[in-house]
């Protein structure tokens, strides 16, 4: 891949997306590093992501998902963000700023039928029509992204190879 020299790449999307699964592939593939957020946030605090909601709850989570994300400058890695991630503005323009952001579209039944029984995704528990809400609430900020792989139907390395085409020429 040539991209940035001296950027990172990050994955964004909603929660069923496939930004970690994706994220791993694509950097073994390419001799990256990789690193995920969501699992930095879980080491740095020593809290499964579910009992930080429980117990801290998400704006106390947004704050650490922003310091973390701010330490990523200079990684050359493949990074695979929280699905909310987008949310603050903040967030979107230091990715701008440090690397390419690809997003992984699908549409909300494909990625519900994945996400729904899974008590790992906190969020995942609430009632399916505020989910929703979330997701189409989201659009915009996703869409802000340097590239859009949609991904229904494809499978991870088909995701992997849309998008190292869709990064040659960036
Ligand atoms: N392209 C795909 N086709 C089919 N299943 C997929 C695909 N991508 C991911 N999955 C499956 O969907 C589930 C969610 O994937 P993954 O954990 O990578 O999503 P994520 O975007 O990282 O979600 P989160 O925002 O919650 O971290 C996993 O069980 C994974 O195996
Ligand atoms: O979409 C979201 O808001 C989230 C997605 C996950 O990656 C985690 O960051 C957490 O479960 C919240
Ligand atoms: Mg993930």
């Amino acid at each position: 891949m040539t991209m940035q020299a001296n950027g990172n790449i990050y994955l964004t999307g909603f929660m069923g997306a496939g930004k970690t699964t994706v994220g791993k592939l694509l950097a073994r593939k390419n001799g990256l590093g990789f690193i995920d957020l969501d699992d930095v946030i879980v080491k740095q605090t020593g809290k499964s992501i579910p009992d930080i909601f429980r117990n801290e709850g998400e704006e106390w989570f947004r704050k650490v998902e922003s310091q973390v994300l701010e330490r990523m400058t200079g990684k050359r890695a493949v990074i695979s963000t929280g699905g909310g991630a987008v949310e603050k503005e903040e967030n979107v323009a230091f990715m701008r700023k440090t690397g390419l952001t690809f997003f992984l579209d699908a549409p909300f039944d494909v990625l519900y039928e994945r996400i729904k029984a899974d008590p790992g995704r906190p969020l995942a528990g609430i009632d399916r029509t505020k989910l929703e809400e979330r997701y189409s609430g989201r659009r915009k900020a996703y869409a802000t992204a340097d590239v859009t792989i949609q991904t229904m139907g494809l499978t991870p390395r088909e995701i992997v190879k849309a998008i190292v085409e869709a990064g040659q020429p960036l």
